[in-house]
């Protein structure tokens, strides 16, 4: 146990010049033992926020786990941090952009505990199958209900994961062990490594829903994964069905959770995680952790004393490199550009992500489709195409594709790894096209996905360009039209027929959704109108696409009632 120190005692209030390290979480010693030979380490666990706030301008680095909340106000009370160092994977409990602005590098360990936590889902799996909780608890009680206590087998069973990312095919390959089939929903996972592992990718979550025995989520917790399963979804599931959580509270809603439970809509839950760690007496998570169809752990998913070991050795390698002026290996915040190229170079970076949350969510999110296999082409035109160093331009499309599907933190440090992970094929082409230029730095962006004949095919078609440090979009696939990709846009592809924009404006009116910037976008003159609009009878000239820049909340009912306006071919939310 490292001696703790306070304030007037410690050896540094007569001005020693040794860089102090707070430590307010149970981090294995292994790590914090190649860091006390260079600074002062205070292993301090059961701190309130208030007591942590006290304590923490006194020192450079923060090692923390998932119970910390480092907060804007910590931050901005550590005016000598450094780093913060996440002895783990998530990051849901640091307030990131806080950290950032202040300039204070936060590093993690991404795969420390990653086959810990699918250890424990699989634990979980066998435990709801066999009703392990309530087999230990009435023993305890000195009961023998052998009777009441009938499980199932879960050889030959099906397993569905959402999110097969690296917690997810650990999982997947273990459920494999077990002879069970596997199933998964993963915009971003690459076929190729699914079908090697024995893993069927569906589009969406309709299509694993009603078949699974065994559910199991390995997302992040993002916008796009809170309440990622609701009541709705709870009903679409065999009676018979188990779910589980060792990613993150609020993936599965919690409140649908209990009902799913109290209603027989589902059969039972392996939680690990909750919205409130622990819960709060009054919390519908408390009142899943005393549910008796529930086998619940409290956050246990990486605590094993080989992944805290990993974790620690990672993160405090990372934190001694920081705090001697070298660079981490897993930086969640290190910049996707340097300094000195930033005036130049920042308004492309930033259009360039934002195509690429674009791509994600028009083309992908929106419908349901597939990420994995897709190559993307990033064409640099103008004075773009004679810049020294793209990799800005590079590392901000894979952090703008992967946005709304994982916490993994894109910088020009990681953004080709990652890349690679996630299977996403780049390629940059520098244009010459510079005499007929319209605009001075002009970026294409080109999405291909490969025909029935393995010949790559063009798919999608985003363009851009910045002027005075603005970035706007002039081309969307088949359409030309200009606007600024910023906010929550709505666009709508349709017929341009009269009252169109009328009908619209109705339907975003009775949801009390302000339109504060509207774009409608005109068919290509190069390109043939779409199948379904020549099947509508649509010709070239009036299919066109309507971008609306909206200030309320658009929820799924918004999206669906304006599907269903007269004349409207598809509707996509973005939020950039
Ligand atoms: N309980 C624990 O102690 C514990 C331990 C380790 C990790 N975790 C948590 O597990 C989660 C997964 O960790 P990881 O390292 O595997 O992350 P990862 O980034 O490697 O994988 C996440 C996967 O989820 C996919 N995804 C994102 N949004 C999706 C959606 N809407 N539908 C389907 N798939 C989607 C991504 O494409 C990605 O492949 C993280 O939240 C992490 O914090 C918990
Ligand atoms: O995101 C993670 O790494 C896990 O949730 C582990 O959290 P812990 O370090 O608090 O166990």
């Amino acid at each position: 146990m490292v001696p703790v120190a306070t304030e007037d005692s410690h050896p540094h209030s007569q001005g020693f010049a040794r860089p102090r390290i707070l430590v307010p979480e149970k981090v294995s010693p292994d790590g914090l033992a190649m860091l006390t030979p260079h600074f002062d380490v205070d292993n301090v666990v059961g701190l309130s926020p208030e007591e942590l706030i006290r304590k923490i301008p006194l020192y450079d680095g923060l090692i923390v786990r998932s119970e910390t909340k480092v907060t804007a106000a910590v931050l901005q009370a550590g005016r000598k941090l450094k780093v913060v160092a996440r002895a783990g994977v998530g990051v849901d409990n640091i307030d990131v952009g806080a950290a950032t602005s202040q300039g204070v590098i936060i590093v993690n360990s991404p795969a420390g505990n990653i086959v810990a936590a699918a250890e424990h889902t699989v634990a979980l799996l066998l435990a709801t199958a066999r009703n392990i909780g309530r087999a230990d608890g009435t023993i305890k009680e000195g009961k023998w209900e052998r009777s009441k206590l009938v499980g199932i087998e879960v050889g030959r069973k099906t397993l569905g994961i959402i999110g097969l990312g690296k917690v997810g095919l650990k999982v997947a390959r273990m459920a494999k062990g077990l002879g069970m089939k596997v199933i998964a929903v993963d915009p971003y996972a690459s076929a190729d490594i699914a079908s090697q592992e024995g893993v069927e990718l569906r589009p969406s979550l309709d299509h694993i829903l009603p078949e699974v025995d065994f559910l199991t989520i390995h997302t992040p917790l993002l916008a796009t994964t809170l309440d990622l399963l609701g009541e709705e979804e709870f009903k679409k599931m065999k009676k018979t069905a188990r779910v589980l959580n060792v990613a993150r509270g609020g993936v599965y809603n919690e409140a649908a959770l209990l009902k799913a439970l109290d209603e027989g809509w589902i059969a039972g839950a392996g939680l690990d995680v909750f919205t409130s760690e622990p819960p709060t007496a009054d919390s519908v998570a408390a009142q899943l952790t005393k549910h008796p169809k529930v086998v619940a752990t409290p956050h246990l998913g990486a605590s094993t004393v080989e992944a805290q070991e990993n974790v620690s050795m990672d993160v405090c390698t990372q934190v001694l490199e920081i705090l001697r002026g070298g660079h981490p290996t897993s930086a969640v915040n290190a910049p996707i550009i340097l300094a000195e190229e930033y005036r130049k170079l920042q308004p492309s970076v930033e259009l360039v992500e934002k195509m690429a949350k674009l791509y994600a969510q028009h083309y992908v999110g929106g419908k349901g489709g597939m990420m994995g296999g897709r190559k993307f082409e990033l064409i640099y035109h103008g004075d773009l195409a004679t810049m020294p160093n793209t990799k800005p331009l590079f590392a901000a499309l894979v952090k703008g594709l992967l946005a709304s599907f994982s916490t993994s933190h894109v910088n020009i440090v990681n953004a080709a790894l990652i890349a690679k992970e996630k299977g996403i094929i780049v390629s940059e082409t520098y244009a010459s096209d510079t005499k007929n230029l319209l605009f001075a730095n002009m970026v294409t962006l080109r999405a291909h996905s490969n025909g029935d004949d393995g010949e790559p095919v063009t798919e999608q078609v985003i363009e851009g360009y910045t002027s005075d440090q603005r970035g706007f979009i002039t081309k969307l696939d088949r359409f030309n039209g200009t606007f600024e990709p910023d906010g929550t846009l709505i666009i709508l592809h349709n017929y341009d027929q009269p009252g169109k924009i009328g009908g619209v404006g109705m339907v975003l009116g009775e949801h009390g959704i302000n339109i504060n910037s509207m774009q409608v976008a005109s068919l290509d003159p190069s390109r043939t109108e779409s199948r379904e609009a020549r099947k509508r009878g649509a010709t070239a000239d009036n299919e066109a696409l309507m971008i609306l820049g909206v200030e309320g909340t658009v929820n799924g009912q918004v999206v669906e009632d304006l599907r269903r306006s007269e004349g409207v071919l598809d509707v996509s939310l973005v939020r950039l």
